[in-house]
């Protein structure tokens, strides 16, 4: 397959190419008969082979009333899922939520009568015929715990299951020309080791050790389980011919049998499981014992990036017998526990591959091809409520969905991929070792096929309906194999050291350049492999590799983020640009609206100003008869005020008279002549007697002029007594600043004077306080001398009296000394002293009055 096909290969995503593109090339001068050049170099695409077995009721089931017609066969492809009264599907539809009854179609559905055999010949036999044609397959059951999928794959002691059968179909095909040498031995995922005779040995002591491991007599009801299964089967075309050997019927020997009979087989088996997420060697019997930790295998990925775990044990089988010795040895290991729903369920996903080599049967053999069957057995996909999962076994239920749930992902994934219209998903294969491990027959390496095993209990039919989900979305999964992978491979030869040993001519270029860096080029590098000298210099190239990988990653990284910056920045200008033209277009748009508006209130309020002086208009609107009334009342007013002052000869003023018409001022005037002079001259006319109301109107005129005049004269007077008032109140206010002035002199002098007595007093008080201390010491001085001229008295008196004793008893007492202590006391008392003998103490009566009489002279000096 060319690298753009693969590309647009619905199962590669861009990550697969490169791995797909180095699988090894084929070897043309095979001959491959029976199959023409144009087959082989086709791309086979088809549908993943989906599979449903339906396990019958146990004993157990029947009595618990677990059949109730939940599932009903319909025919070879479908089956119909009909939702009991208890499940939550029902209980779900009768919500309105989904359907309580559901059909699903499978590539053949194997109903609970199916025999081990028919299951066999209906499903992996093909493949098991692929395989030994060059090929690799991978069978997967899939189901709920208890649904019978260990069943399926490995059957009971009587009845095998598909994976003693294969292994008969394996031996039964290759029957002759197995190779018996094992200096040929799998390595990584798809090459060849060659083997020293130590090194072939020591595999032969390996072999033997762990076969032994095992008791007889469990081996010999196995052997014989094998047996009788092919025995029974009546249509089986294998045949006994003495016992303990198998021997192919001539129908069986299929067209590629020509291919066969050229060249050696060699079987290689293995066995792990995969248990919360290590990958654990069920064969490693050896180097873990029940005390130890056992040891956790690798997933690594070699040059052309098919995964394969590092350190797994193969061993060479000559037979059925032998194969099956060692799935029941790692059936040992397995992890197993009893739940709920299963006294004997598989806590973890298990593993069993079988590697075929073909080896051309000359003087000097080499390896022409090797192919895989890998079956596997699923861990149930139940949810940990139904099997009462707690402690270790959550756990591993967690694990276990997860790895599920990731091996759904990727098949969902698949299914989506397949849409090249649509956009392509990222494939989760690495999220978890198992779809690590199934991801190489996933992209093409081979086969996959499953097999969905379901039971029928009602208590399941949550659980069952699920995985039927789950298996409808992987149906539509179509496969598409690497037509490479069709051919009889040229596995790549290594010696002991794990280095190539041989370069074939036909290999490809790429091949060729990459089989110096074969191993370096691997995930995980097995440097124990190597010596010591050899590890240091792959170590040395390896680090020197890093160095300058991480100096191209790390440049790299900073043009990318150079580049992701600039276009960052580009799409910042970009976007203000947007956001200012968006912003102007906001800003137009709303000064439009802003004037649009403004313009209507406009409108409005002059609408309203002008509704407002309507009717106010309305308001104030005088009939025109009624104004004419009016100023017609006025002007009759104005006459007549016209004619009183006219009697009374006033002055009136030339415009007083312009709202009256001549015929008007005639009326009132005796003729034009006298008004005029009248108003300009005011002669003293008489006002005319004639008139009652005429002598009453000038009589209320003379009086208030007269009032007039009165006013003014007060006025006059008032004015005059304000005049007076101010100056007297001017002369008050210089007063009034004279004594404030005065005052404030005053106010100083005191003030002056005040400071200066306070000075005084201060002074007077230090002196007073100082006569104090004076008192004080003189005090202390005078009780001091007092004392000590006791003292000497004292002394005196002894003297005398021991004169007295002594010699003189007439001599005169001694005169008391005037001395210092008589002088001092004289100072202090201030009086004389008294005669000689004892002084005595006067009463400080005295000096408390001297004292007293002091202060109050000072005092009185103050008050002064
Ligand atoms: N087709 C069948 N015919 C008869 N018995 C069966 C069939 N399938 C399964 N059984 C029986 O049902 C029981 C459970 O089967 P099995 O242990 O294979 O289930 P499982 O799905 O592997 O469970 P787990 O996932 O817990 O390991 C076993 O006793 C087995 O013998």
């Amino acid at each position: 397959m060319e690298q753009d096909e693969l590309m647009s290969s619905p199962f590669v995503d861009d990550g697969e190419v490169s791995k797909m593109f180095v699988y090894p090339e084929p070897v043309p001068q095979l001959n491959t008969p029976g199959r023409g050049p144009k087959e082989n170099n086709e791309q086979i695409s088809q549908p993943l082979k989906v599979y449903l077995r339906v396990r019958p009721f146990s004993k157990n089931e029947i009595a618990n009333n677990e059949s109730q017609d939940c599932i009903t066969i319909e025919h070879s492809e479908m089956v119909t899922l009909q939702a009991p009264k208890e499940s939550s599907a029902m209980k779900n539809s009768e919500k309105g939520i989904g359907q309580s009854m559901h059909k699903f179609t499978f590539t053949k559905i194997f109903g609970p009568d199916t025999s081990q055999e028919e299951f066999f010949e209906g499903t992996v036999n093909d493949l098991v015929n692929y395989l030994v044609d060059g090929k690799n397959a991978l069978v997967f059951t899939y189901g709920v715990t208890n649904s019978g999928k260990t069943f399926t794959i490995q059957g009971t002691p009587k009845d095998g299951g598909i994976l003693p059968r294969s292994l008969d179909v394996i031996f039964n095909r290759i029957r002759g020309k197995n190779y018996l040498k094992m200096n040929f031995k799998p390595f990584l995922s798809s090459h060849v080791m060659k083997l020293d005779d130590a090194q072939v040995k020591q595999e032969e002591a390996l072999k033997a050790s762990i076969l032994a491991s095992l008791k007889e007599d469990t081996y010999r009801v196995l052997r014989s389980a094998s047996q009788s299964s092919l025995h029974s089967n009546k249509s089986s075309t294998l045949s006994m011919t003495q016992p303990g050997e198998l021997e192919l019927s001539e129908n069986l020997i299929s067209s590629n049998d020509d291919a066969i009979s050229k060249c050696l087989y060699s079987v290689w088996v293995s066995f792990c499981e995969i248990y919360n997420e290590y990958v654990y060697d069920l064969l490693d019997v050896f180097s873990s014992t029940k005390q130890q930790k056992r040891p956790v295998l690798k997933v690594c990925d070699d040059q052309a990036g098919n995964s394969y775990l590092k350190d797994l044990k193969w061993f060479n089988v000559s037979s059925t017998e032998e194969a099956c010795k060692i799935l029941k040895i790692g059936n040992k290991n397995r992890s197993l526990a009893s739940t709920r729903m299963n006294q004997q369920s598989s806590r973890s996903h298990s593993i069993f591959s079988v590697r075929l080599l073909r080896i051309s049967d000359d003087e000097e053999p080499c390896v022409l091809g090797i192919s895989e069957m890998s079956l596997c057995d699923l861990a149930g996909s139940e949810r940990c409520t139904k099997t009462d999962s707690v402690g270790d076994r959550l756990k591993e239920a967690g694990n276990i969905n997860n790895s599920l749930l990731i091996l759904g992902k990727c098949i969902a994934a698949l299914k989506h991929n397949q849409n090249l219209k649509m956009k392509q998903n990222y494939i989760p294969f690495r999220e978890s070792k198992l779809t690590r491990l199934f991801q190489p027959f996933f992209c093409g390496k081979g086969k996959a096929c499953m097999i969905v095993n379901i039971n029928q209990c009602a208590s399941n039919y949550d659980e069952t309906l699920h995985v039927m989900k789950f298996s409808a979305v992987a149906k539509e999964v179509v496969q598409t194999i690497n037509p490479r992978v069709l051919e009889f491979l040229t596995p790549k030869l290594v010696g002991k050291d794990g280095k190539s040993i041989k370069v074939d001519p036909n290999t490809s270029i790429e091949d060729l350049l990459s089989d110096e860096d074969f191993l370096e080029d691997e995930e995980e590098l097995d440097v124990m492999a190597l010596s010591q000298e050899d590890a240091l210099i792959k170590i040395t190239n390896l680090r020197e590799k890093l160095l300058a990988e991480r100096q191209s990653k790390f440049v790299l990284e900073l043009q990318i983020r150079k580049e992701i910056g600039e276009e960052m920045l580009q799409q910042l200008v970009d976007l203000e640009e947007t956001w200012s033209k968006r912003c102007e277009g906001l800003k137009e748009t709303y000064e439009e609206q802003f004037e649009d508006r403004f313009e209507m209130y406009k409108k409005a309020i002059q609408k309203h100003a002008h509704n407002c002086a309507l009717e106010e208009m309305e308001d104030s609107h005088v009939p025109v008869e009624e104004l004419e009334a009016e100023k017609e009342k006025v002007k009759d007013r104005d006459r007549r005020i016209l004619e009183l002052e006219m009697a009374l000869n006033l002055p009136r003023k030339p415009e007083e008279l312009s709202f009256f018409n001549s015929t008007e001022i005639a009326a009132v005037t005796p003729a034009s002549g006298s008004l005029q002079r009248t108003f300009f001259s005011c002669p003293a006319t008489p006002p005319d007697p004639r008139s009652r109301d005429n002598e009453d109107d000038i009589y209320t005129v003379q009086a208030a002029d007269r009032q007039n005049k009165e006013m003014a004269s007060l006025l006059e007077d008032s004015k005059k007594q304000c005049m007076e008032k101010e100056e007297q109140v001017n002369f008050l206010r210089l007063q009034m600043q004279k004594i404030e002035e005065e005052r404030d002199q005053v106010l100083r002098k005191l003030k002056e004077e005040n400071q200066s007595m306070q000075r005084e007093i201060q002074s007077a008080k230090h002196l007073l306080d100082l006569k104090d201390q004076e008192i004080e010491g003189l005090q202390h001085c005078r009780k001091r001398v007092l004392e000590l001229e006791n003292i000497v008295l004292d002394f005196q008196e002894e003297q005398n009296e021991s004169r007295k004793h002594t010699s003189n008893p007439d001599s005169q007492p001694p005169k008391p000394k005037k001395g210092l202590f008589s002088n001092l006391k004289a100072t202090v008392t201030g009086s004389p002293r008294s005669g000689h003998g004892k002084i005595k103490d006067k009463p400080d009566e005295e000096s408390s009055q001297s004292s007293s009489r002091k202060r109050s002279k000072l005092s009185r000096k103050l008050k002064e």
